[in-house]
């Protein structure tokens, strides 16, 4: 730790960290070679070359951070291998449509009252028949000239009515005939049938995410199934010896983070977690289940470094995976990566520093599992920045924040090893190399939970 991180404290393990590691950055053990410039990065395929004596490999593979993103949306578009499924209704909430929803009847599927009052036929005044009409009833008899009935919001109109009296605008008289408090449009406040679609009508079009709303569209049409894309199956490995996963630390063991914060934040972002597996430190163990895995993603956490027990790089190697990203350009979580490791499987190494996993899940994981669940990718958008924010010398940072009023406030316990910033976070910025000034338009990446509500996004 600097000096200068030692007194801000809340700091600690941040930039003044990173760049301290980047200083003392070693692979395989080794120190780095002095005056390594950035080259064009491209990904890697196949295993990695062994590095020289003395290289630091690490920054010329690197992928800048957009483009890591775009390569994570890229590898899983078309050819997924994964077949459309029919599900009930409430089955489908969160997931895309397959197939363009198609109206099954007409909406309305009547000519409907939409006011409580009278149908009423040609001009007034009307003699009111003894028996009204209620919402759910087969279709009443036809109306003559000059006839009326009590109608309720939701009834079907009888044939020949002309138009629906409101019954804050109804009279009767004496004689029992009513009569209009004012003029009637013919027509009137009645949803002809078909007014909304036809059968047959596309509602919306394949692609589109099944929304509340979506539910009761598809409810109204007629539906009681719908054909969408499944869910992304995903295998999560938990990787590091020095887990636990309940009580205290103690004896230089730690709480495994990533175990309950994964699976939730997985499913939010459109997964079935299938199994969540603590493997250890256990190279075989983690072949293995590489090797048997049945998901359409592998997400390993730690062991993406160069570390004397660090397993994800000889496993990928061993098995013959193709290294799509090899380490991004980005801070927290610079060793992540993400592999071809079978036709339609993917994994997604994330460093095991917790908040450099986060950002690894949002650079990496959530654009595959995006476009897995053929999920529209959301729109960018930018907000200004409240607060300056320092920047890496040549990595973006993602950086939580508070949103408050309309610009976004940087959070303080951001290390790489910290979550007290991120649990408290409503989004994170994203910090372009060189830092922000104060009142500069950053991107804005979302928290699942953050504008739905923990009860609707974890579904
Ligand atoms: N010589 C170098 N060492 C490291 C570098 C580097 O560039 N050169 N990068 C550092 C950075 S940055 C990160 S991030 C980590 C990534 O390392 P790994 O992915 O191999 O992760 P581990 O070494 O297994 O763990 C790192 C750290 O995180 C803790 N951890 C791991 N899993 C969990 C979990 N499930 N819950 C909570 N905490 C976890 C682990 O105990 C370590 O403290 O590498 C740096 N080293
Ligand atoms: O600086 Mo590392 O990438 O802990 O996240």
């Amino acid at each position: 730790m600097t000096a200068r991180s030692a007194r801000t404290g809340e700091d600690a393990g941040d930039l003044d960290v990173e760049e301290v590691l980047a200083l003392v950055r070693k692979d395989n053990g080794r120190p780095p070679a002095p005056g390594g410039g950035d080259r064009a990065p491209r990904p890697q395929t196949g295993p990695r070359p062994a590095p020289e004596p003395g290289q630091d490999t690490t920054r010329h593979r690197a992928t800048p951070w957009p483009q890591a993103r775009a390569i994570a949306a890229r590898a899983a578009r078309g050819g997924t291998g994964r077949d459309p499924v029919t599900v009930p209704l409430a089955d489908a909430l969160g997931l895309t449509l397959a197939a363009p929803l198609a109206a099954l009847t007409d909406l309305p599927s009547f000519d409907t009252s939409a006011m409580d009052g009278w149908a009423v036929a040609g001009p007034g005044p009307w003699d009111v028949r003894d028996e009204g009409l209620l919402a759910g009833h087969a279709e009443p008899a036809p109306l003559t000239d000059g006839e009326a009935v009590r109608i309720a919001t939701g009834a079907r109109v009888p044939p020949d009515t002309t138009a629906v009296l409101r019954a804050e605008h109804g009279r009767g008289d004496d004689k029992g005939r009513l009569f209009a408090a004012r003029d009637l449009q013919h027509g009137q406040d009645i949803r002809p049938r078909g007014q909304e679609c036809r059968s047959g009508d596309q509602l919306l079009p394949p692609g589109s995410p099944v929304t509340p709303a979506v539910l009761g569209l598809a409810a109204a049409a007629g539906y009681d199934t719908l054909a969408v894309v499944p869910r992304p199956r995903v295998d999560v490995l938990v990787l590091g010896d020095e887990l636990l996963t309940t009580g205290l630390p103690h004896d230089g063991l730690i709480r495994d983070a990533l175990g309950p914060l994964l699976p939730p934040w997985l499913r939010a972002l459109g997964a079935e977690v299938v199994a969540v597996r603590r493997l250890g430190d256990d190279a075989k163990a983690l072949l293995k289940a590489v090797r048997t895995s049945r998901a359409d993603v592998i997400v390993t956490t730690g062991g993406t470094a160069a570390g004397p027990v660090d397993h994800v790089h000889t496993t990928l190697e061993r098995i013959g995976a193709e290294l799509l990203v090899d380490s991004v350009k980005v801070r927290p979580g610079h060793p992540m990566l993400l592999a071809r490791t079978g036709e339609h499987q993917h994994l997604v190494g994330l460093p095991g520093n917790p908040l450099a996993a986060v950002s690894g899940l949002l650079t990496l994981a959530e654009p595959l599992l995006g476009a897995l669940a053929a999920r529209p990718a959301p729109e960018p958008y930018t907000l200004p920045l409240r607060e300056s924010a320092h920047g890496h010398p040549h990595d973006t940072r993602l950086v939580p924040v508070l949103l408050r009023g309309d610009g976004a406030v940087p959070l303080h316990y951001t290390g790489p090893a910290m979550l007290r910033g991120i649990a408290a976070a409503d989004g994170l910025v994203v910090v372009p190399p060189g830092g922000a000034r104060a009142g500069q338009e950053l991107e804005l990446l979302d928290l699942p939970w953050a504008s739905a509500g923990i009860g609707v996004c974890f579904t």
